[in-house]
């Protein structure tokens, strides 16, 4: 084993790829000889000193594990931009989240945050459309979007599954999406849905005078199948395609991404299973660095966690991510374990807060997100005892109070769907 990639002198340069890391050692292993090893293993060396590796080879290539605090048990790493395929996420992954969180010589070993250098960022398009492209597309400008997933996540036929889309859109819904889990089963067939909820919308828009978009899921086998989807929609006149970001993989993100640049449809980035690897806040990858791979590959809109709903994630963390959608220039915050990142004109991703929310939950999410955020109801909407456009009506009206600085108690005495929205879901 090498000895000299700590080297806590080093200021990390402009072109490096610099990488924050959470390490346990193994018992009987140091701190340090940890760290040493996975920074080894990451980049340009094995378990045993190699000869293949000369001296001149490893001076150029070597990692510089140029932080270290035993106490926080944090390293941070720059590694040479020579090391990477700048323009291959898997192979970016393959490095600094690869071998090393399986060896022994650590108990535990997080990536808790990547800095992408410019020459990395200028490899990739981020998102087309973005925040304010999605602003522009549905005409809402001053406040937050609202959107709905219909329910029950699968087992609606495509015609019920139009019919409830259509409802959600009268009631005030701007968005409408298919669940994680709904792609193309027997009983809902991809085409057949799309075909019938992108009709309701139009007629929803017709009727209401304001844009309505609906929101489909492509998910499936890349280029045999996923890409196929992506054109259905784009033929049948769609401005949203949906795809399940963590299941799907990266290398079908990139080329989604390539793929959809020909057309006008923003991409909304569900995240489902990320945790699987992002939830042990001792192991694994951060949903923080979920989030930065998102907007580099292009992602328009990236699920991020409500935290007042029903889904894992606490406010410092659901903050970070959202600054991280929303911000040209993320300052470093040692507390929070992020690093600085200029996004270098990349575009900002829409956050979105979905998972367990109810419309009483409005003035909360308010104050936590502000306005730029889209806020998402499934059973908040489709459980209202009145039926899913009064579930959508209760959202807006309690939306409305909330932007006029009104208690939703007040604003429910003339507005029936919220007053029974409240006796429904306030905590009494
Ligand atoms: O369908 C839902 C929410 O439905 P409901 O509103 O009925 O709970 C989403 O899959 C969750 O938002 C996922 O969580 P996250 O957005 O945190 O990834
Ligand atoms: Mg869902």
């Amino acid at each position: 084993m090498r000895r000299d990639y700590i080297d806590t002198g080093y200021s990390p340069k402009d072109t490096d790829l610099t990488c924050e890391f959470h390490i346990e050692p193994s018992a009987g292993v140091n701190f340090e000889e940890a760290a040493t090893h996975m920074a080894g293993e990451s980049s340009i060396d094995s378990w045993t000193e190699i000869a293949t590796l000369s001296p001149e080879l490893a001076a150029r290539l070597k990692p510089h594990v140029f932080y270290v605090d035993e106490g926080s048990q944090t390293v941070r790493v720059a590694y040479s931009e020579e090391l990477f395929e700048l323009g291959s996420v898997p192979q970016v992954l393959s490095a600094v989240a690869g071998n090393i969180l399986s060896m022994k010589v650590v108990e535990n070993l997080r990536l808790q945050d990547i800095a992408f250098p410019k020459s990395m960022l200028r490899e990739f398009k981020g998102p087309k459309f973005g925040l304010l492209g999605v602003r522009k597309l549905t005409g809402v400008e001053g406040r937050p979007l609202i959107g709905t997933i219909v329910k029950p996540k699968v087992g609606l036929n495509s015609e019920k599954h139009a019919e409830v889309a259509y409802n959600s859109f009268a009631g005030g819904c701007d968005l409408v999406k298919d669940d994680e889990n709904l792609t193309d089963q027997k009983f809902n067939s991809f085409e057949k849905r799309a075909e019938l909820t992108l009709k309701l919308a139009e007629k929803a828009e017709a009727e209401t005078g304001e844009r309505k978009m609906y929101i489909c899921n492509i998910t499936a086998p890349t280029c045999k199948e996923m890409i196929r989807r992506m054109n259905v929609l784009k033929d049948l006149g769609a401005h949203y395609a949906m795809v399940d970001i963590v299941p799907a993989g990266w290398t079908a993100l990139q080329t989604l991404r390539e793929e959809v640049e020909d057309t006008d449809l923003v991409l909304h980035a569900h995240r489902c299973m990320h945790s699987a690897y992002t939830r042990n806040p001792r192991h694994g990858i951060s949903m923080l660095v979920v989030a930065k791979l998102c907007r580099l590959i292009g992602l328009d809109q990236l699920h991020i966690g409500t935290v007042v709903g029903k889904m894992h994630g606490e406010k410092h963390e659901v903050l970070n991510l959202r600054d991280e959608c929303v911000l040209d220039n993320v300052p470093a915050d040692e507390s929070q374990h992020v690093l600085a990142q200029d996004w270098g004109g990349l575009k900002p991703m829409f956050p979105v807060a979905s998972g367990g929310l109810a419309p009483t939950m409005i003035p909360d999410l308010y104050s936590i997100f502000g306005r730029d955020i889209i806020m998402q109801f499934g059973g908040g909407i489709h459980a209202h005892p009145m039926g899913t456009a009064a579930g959508a009506t209760a959202c807006r009206q309690a939306l409305e109070a909330t932007l006029e600085g009104v208690s939703l108690q007040e604003y429910a005495k003339k507005h029936k769907e919220l007053e029974v929205a409240l006796d429904k879901w306030l905590k009494k």
